[in-house]
């Protein structure tokens, strides 16, 4: 297994231009797909999966033109759902954002599809969309496990009405099925059934629908109307805004280590939920400006050791974790169940990882307490084959121990570059 002993980080400065968004990526490049008519998408993200959804999408007989370095995408819609003629199967690697989508819009669509992927997808829920699909007259089949991908789907028409929808395990389920509802032939209520966790991410998903021309009514979040027999139209270019997951290690490490570290890509009016993470640093200590395209952030020598929900920001909320390293006191970051069913149990993995760095850690169903170390300790950081798991211990070097992270590759999910772009911020003395 390869590793990656890091440099000591002391002080960081400077100006960081984040890849494109995996969430949006991902939403573009499938509703592109099935639009009517050509669109050009620009900033679009290089990582494993965003190549997982647009080999899915060759797959299914959709042409794209990809410039050499895969940022610019030209896409010829379908103008409706996919029609494949001959059994496909579909890999998808441990895309989440590949898989729920694509699942919802494939058991509206003609054909025989099976869908697979690496092992850890097949430990991720993905039931309730599936139950979901079936009350609208879906034919779905578990190949393995029940409620878990491999999945075997018989692709017909659907005609819409009423639904229902568990929000609690995660969001992307009715991302899936308000991206699928305007292709159906009929209308679609869809109710969502108890809470809904990791709610931004749905206004991702909105905002996309919009942008290729189709309104959704959003009841409070409790229930959705959609017109059915609906196109998706090309708006002829979209770009993909930077990624404000991946912006929360930079920022951190801000918060950290003084900065100023301004991200761009990202602003006051971005749709990604994860730009609340720097509301999460000022509760810390640090200093945030924000401008349209650009936040930065200055670290005011202390942070404050914090309790939190961070139900709306599960994927930077990783970052506030080992960012908890460097706290003056004891940090508590609550109602994030989900972080069991993602890359790996995250709750788990945060636990055993910040022990080993020396922090006292009590880790709940739901919640994770950190009491951070004296001295963080030296450690050979286990990833877990989880992107975020990476990236997020490199800010543990900062401290007096030394840090190695296993399998740094792993952060090609999402962001193949990271330790490369970490280091253009480093200042050594
Ligand atoms: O819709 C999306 O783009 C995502 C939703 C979130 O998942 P959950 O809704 O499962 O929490 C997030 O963790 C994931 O990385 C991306
Ligand atoms: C949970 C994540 O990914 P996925 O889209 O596979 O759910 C993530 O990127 O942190």
């Amino acid at each position: 297994m390869e590793t990656l002993k890091l440099k000591p980080l002391k002080a960081v400065k400077g100006e960081v231009t984040l890849p494109g968004s995996k969430s949006l990526s991902n939403r573009i490049l499938l509703l592109a797909a099935l639009a009517e008519g050509q669109t050009k998408v620009t900033n679009l993200l290089d990582s494993d999966d965003v190549r997982h959804m647009l080999n899915g999408l060759k797959a299914l007989g959709v042409n794209y033109q990809l410039s050499d370095d895969r940022t610019v995408c030209v896409v010829d819609g379908l103008g409706g759902l996919f029609q494949v003629t001959e059994p496909l199967t579909l890999f998808l690697g441990n895309a989440g954002t590949a898989v729920r989508p694509l699942v919802a819009a494939l058991c509206a669509s003609q054909g025989e599809f099976t869908i697979t992927g690496e092992p850890r997808m097949y430990e991720r829920p993905i039931g309730d969309l599936i139950d979901s699909m079936r009350q609208l007259g879906a034919e779905v089949e578990y190949l393995q496990d029940d409620k878990m991908p491999p999945l075997k789907i018989h692709g017909r028409q659907l005609a819409g009405g009423q639904v229902s929808i568990k929000g609690n395990i995660s969001s992307q389920y009715l991302t899936a099925l308000l991206m699928v509802a305007p292709l159906l032939s009929g209308d679609l209520t869809i109710n969502v059934i108890g809470e809904l966790v990791s709610k931004p991410y749905i206004d991702i998903t909105l905002d996309v629908m919009e942008k290729f021309g189709v309104q959704v009514k959003n009841n409070d979040y409790q229930s959705f109307e959609i017109s059915g027999g609906q196109k998706y139209q090309s708006p002829a270019e979209a770009m993909v805004e930077g990624d404000a997951s991946s912006a929360s290690y930079f920022l951190a490490a801000a918060a950290i280590g003084g900065g100023p570290v301004r991200v761009h890509g990202i602003g006051k009016a971005s749709v990604q939920g994860d730009v609340a993470f720097a509301d999460v640093l000022v509760q810390m200590g640090a200093q945030v400006e924000f401008s349209d395209y650009w936040v930065e952030v200055t670290g005011s020598g202390t942070l404050t050791g914090i309790d939190v929900d961070l139900n709306h920001i599960p994927d930077a909320a990783m970052t506030i974790a080992t960012a908890a390293l460097f706290a003056d006191g004891p940090t508590a970051i609550r109602n994030v169940y989900n972080w069991r069913v993602k890359e790996t149990d995250r709750l788990a993995a945060m636990a055993t990882e910040l022990r080993k760095v020396g922090a006292i850690v009590d880790e709940g169903e739901d919640y994770i307490h950190i009491t951070p170390p004296a001295e963080v300790q030296s450690a050979a950081i286990d990833t877990y084959d989880d992107h975020r798991m990476a990236m997020c211990f490199s800010l543990a070097s900062f401290g007096a121990g030394e840090i190695t992270i296993n399998d740094p590759g792993c952060t090609s999910k999402t962001f193949p570059t990271y330790f490369e772009v970490l280091d253009s911020i480093r200042v050594d003395d």
